[in-house]
């Protein structure tokens, strides 16, 4: 048997599918060429009956990818066949899918066919396919609920109609691993028993599997099929597909990629894709964006959160080997690196490991005082922790000092239903007791707070705008938000800032106060503090720290 599995991608067939997606030619082309890219075998590229906009996509798709099989689905009638040939006969290798249900339920309520009139379907549609191509794929749809002696019938004359390809779907997500796998072994002994094991063992007719995920097994089922001889998977970018979705093509492949000695040891030989799984990540994110199904952030190798680590347990061992809590090297599948992302259960050695990342090397002395008020005045509060919050504890341990300024008085208007703009008239005390006096409006009343603050210290506000610094007095707005803590009306809104100025410069202030207003004011005084003494003493006291490490 070889060791190559085939992978079908059908992200923009089934895929598409998926309730709310609705892809244009442009968008499919575009992820065509990145399933190209990727390197998968076969692009199942759409159902050119369907509709002119369906044949247009899989016609485009075939005059455009050339390193890769284009397959059209066809039901199991001539117009179906007809109208799928004429949309790919141009691509470098055309694969016509037909297909027709098997199960007795199907037969039954939804074709109102007998089994041998479904049996004679698919033979005569294989036939038909088979004068346009040889590349032909029977699929007996709902093969799992089907008569498993039936289905092997099926299985077998399609075969000797010329299908080279047979898929077993498990249409409805209904089937378990073993139970799988025993059902690819069935159909397999029935080849033998047909006299047609050879050219199944030879490769040149091959058992596909399609799983859907209605009980969370459609990797799961795939995998065991392959155990029992398939050796096409077809599969979806991010799972998407049908109801709970197809099964997922990146975790097929780094499944059998990370756990190759599994297969090696239960076959006797691995098993392989031609994937460049560097590509998986870019893939991923392109489908999401085009199709609008966001990736859960839990979502295995593809998700935000799949090479992020939040607890300090976890990130110590991350820190002094990456394969503590890690099976898989991040960047193999496209993402830059793992993440250590500092949050309510981080410890010690996180916070070293950040403070080092930006140059601070500290003593275990002050590294106890930092991570002590990291953990009273952030851990708890922010549920986002940027790395500028931790720095700025460590900037108000040792410069606090240095800071010059403190709201004394604001008074900022809200508005509604007026045709006015809001308007934040603030007086800041600096430490020489100057006062500091600035208006301006804002699109909002935070907006023209933080506009008037700015104004009253000598900066220019640009809020979150992605246009160039044009000047040293500029700041942008990186991050901003406001949490409530506690319930209701009377909860406290704890406002996080992160600005950055003209150098490059990143710091976070917080602020804390019953009205949203003032917190954000508060946040943006202890950035613009924060900000102005690491200016003028950060360096110094870098190397001061520093040097107590020595001694
Ligand atoms: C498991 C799967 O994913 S199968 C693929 C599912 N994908 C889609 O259905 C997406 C695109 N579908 C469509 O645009 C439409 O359903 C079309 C254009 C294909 C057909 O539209 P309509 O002609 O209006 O038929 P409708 O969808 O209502 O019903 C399906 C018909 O196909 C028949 N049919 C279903 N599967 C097959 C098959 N594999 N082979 C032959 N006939 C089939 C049904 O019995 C029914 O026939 P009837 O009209 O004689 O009762
Ligand atoms: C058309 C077939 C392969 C299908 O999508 C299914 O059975 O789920
Ligand atoms: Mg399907």
């Amino acid at each position: 048997m070889t060791s190559r599995v085939y992978i079908f991608d059908t992200t923009l067939r089934d895929g598409e599918q998926s309730p709310g997606v609705s892809l244009t030619v442009e968008e499919k082309k575009e992820i065509a060429r990145a399933l190209e890219r990727l390197k998968v075998d076969i692009i199942e590229a759409g159902f050119p009956v369907a509709s002119p906009g369906d044949f247009e996509g899989v016609k485009a798709i075939a005059e455009t990818v050339k390193d890769v099989q284009v397959a059209a689905l066809a039901r199991a009638n001539q117009k179906d066949i007809d109208t799928a040939w004429e949309a790919i006969k141009t691509a470098t290798a055309p694969r016509i899918h037909t297909f027709i249900a098997t199960s007795d339920i199907h037969l039954q309520y939804k074709l109102r066919k007998s089994r041998e009139e479904v049996l004679e379907l698919a033979v005569e549609a294989v036939k038909y396919a088979k004068k346009y191509t040889p590349l032909v794929e029977f699929s007996a749809e709902d093969a799992t609920r089907s008569d498993w002696d039936y289905l092997a019938q099926v299985v077998v004359e399609v075969i000797k109609a010329g299908a080279v390809t047979v898929n077993i779907p498990d249409t409805v997500g209904y089937t378990v691993p073993q139970e799988y796998y025993e059902l690819i072994s069935h159909l397999v002994e029935a080849l033998k028993k047909a006299d047609l094991y050879d050219l199944f063992a030879e490769g040149k007719v091959c058992f596909s599997v399609h799983c859907h995920n209605d009980l969370g097994l459609a990797v799961a089922n795939s995998l065991s099929a392959l155990l029992a001889g398939a050796r096409q998977v077809e599969c979806t970018v991010n799972g998407i597909g049908e109801r709970a979705g197809n099964a997922a093509l990146e975790e097929i492949v780094m499944a059998l990629k990370t756990r190759q000695d599994y297969f090696e040891k239960t076959l006797g030989y691995p098993l392989e894709t031609r994937i460049d799984t560097t590509q998986i990540v870019p893939t991923s994110q392109l489908v999401s964006k085009l199709t609008g199904m966001m990736i859960q952030p839990n979502k295995a190798i593809v998700g935000a959160n799949a090479f992020a680590h939040e607890s300090g347990i976890h990130q110590h061992g991350v820190i002094m080997h990456r394969g503590t809590y890690e099976i898989m090297d991040p960047q193999e599948i496209g993402w830059t690196g793992s993440a250590i992302v500092l949050g309510k259960h981080s410890g010690r050695h996180a916070v070293k490991f950040k403070l080092e990342s930006r140059g601070w090397k500290l003593s275990p002395e002050d590294l106890a005082k930092v991570f002590e008020r990291f953990r009273q005045e952030v851990k708890d509060v922010l549920r986002t922790v940027h790395d500028e919050y931790l720095e700025g504890v460590l900037l108000d341990e040792f410069l606090e000092d240095e800071y010059r300024y403190q709201v004394q008085a604001a008074y900022v208007s809200s508005l509604y239903g007026a045709p006015l703009k809001p308007l934040a008239q603030v007086e800041i005390l600096d430490n020489k007791k100057d006062k500091r006096v600035a208006f301006d409006v804002g699109v909002g009343s935070i907006d023209a707070a933080f506009k008037a603050v700015a104004k009253a210290l000598g900066y220019n506000f640009m809020g979150t705008a992605e246009k160039d610094f044009s000047s040293e007095k500029d700041l942008r707005l990186v991050d901003f938000h406001i949490d409530a803590v506690g319930k209701g009306t009377e909860s406290l809104g704890v406002c996080g800032v992160v600005i950055e100025d003209f150098h490059g410069k990143r710091v976070a202030g917080l602020g804390k106060d019953y009205d949203i207003v003032a917190a954000g004011l508060k946040a943006l005084v202890n950035a613009l503090n924060r900000l102005e003494a690491y200016r003028s003493k950060g360096e110094e006291l870098k190397r001061t720290l520093a040097q107590k490490t020595n001694g």
